[in-house]
């Protein structure tokens, strides 16, 4: 067994999902009251709108609800935006900052998503901070050095192993069906474990860091075997509950 730390299984709906899509909903909260949610984490990411009732439809359920973004301050005049409290007071446990699709659609830079992440750590949610470098920023050589300076500025001080979740999510492979290479999810995952360890210490031994970008339930199961690879988040296959049940079930060899 190459990675011993409880895993972690996230999906992230992005912009979609309506009332209609609570059935999958369901079915994966139903899906995941297996034994081996006593050994992994299970958590969905559906838009703001569903996750009210999202939370109360998983009661029963160990697959946990968070949400994709937030602001970073607590309450105020920001027209269309949703605080980390208003997570909570809902029921979230977690919530995504930092996702390259906010990055680039809405300008958001390592300083906000790093005040977000406080936000969230201030509101008792778990932040899942999300890194990862672009086509052009991998193919110049750069990759390293973006992931450093994300992680420098993307996560607060006080981040801890319990609180925070950092993603590792390669923009270009993210909705193309391009997995990187054992080799790259290699070297970017040590790369993030060393960071973690020289500013965090034992906390960032133990924070746990996801691959995202076109994971599936035929590739799960490989990524996870390599090392600081410490469960997944995924898009597109968590849409539908045998996609994102097929990727759970990928866990059992490794963790059952
Ligand atoms: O961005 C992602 C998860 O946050 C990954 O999306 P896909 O799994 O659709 O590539």
């Amino acid at each position: 067994m190459t990675n011993t730390m409880r895993p972690l299984l996230a999906g992230n709906w992005k912009m979609n999902g309506t009332r209609a899509s609570l059935d999958q909903i369901k079915a994966i909260a139903d899906g995941v009251k297996t034994p081996l949610s006593e050994k992994i984490d299970t958590l969905l990411c559906p838009p703001a709108t569903l996750l009210y009732v999202a939370t109360a439809l998983c009661d029963d359920s160990p697959l946990a609800i968070g949400a994709q973004d937030c602001h970073q301050q607590v309450s105020g005049a920001h027209t269309g935006d949703i605080s980390a409290e208003m997570i909570a007071d809902c029921f979230g446990t977690h919530v995504i900052v930092g996702h390259s699709e906010r990055r680039r659609n809405h300008a958001e830079s390592d300083m906000l998503v790093r005040a977000k992440a406080q936000a969230a750590l201030d509101a008792g949610l778990i932040a899942i901070i999300c890194i990862g470098e672009t086509a052009y920023e991998r193919n110049s050589g750069q990759t390293l050095d973006v992931l450093k300076r994300e992680l420098i500025g993307s996560i607060p001080d006080g981040a801890t192993a319990e609180t925070t979740v950092v993603a590792y999510e390669p923009v270009w492979a993210i909705g193309t069906g391009v997995v990187p290479t054992r080799e790259n999810v290699d070297e970017a995952h040590a790369f993030i474990r060393a960071e973690l360890i020289e500013r965090f210490g034992k906390e960032g031994a133990n924070m746990r860091i996801l691959y995202g970008g076109s994971v599936s339930g035929a590739n799960a199961r490989d990524l996870l075997e390599v090392p600081h690879v410490n469960g997944v988040l995924v898009g597109g296959q968590s849409l539908k509950a045998a996609d994102f049940l097929a990727i759970y079930a990928a866990f059992e060899p490794q963790f059952a």
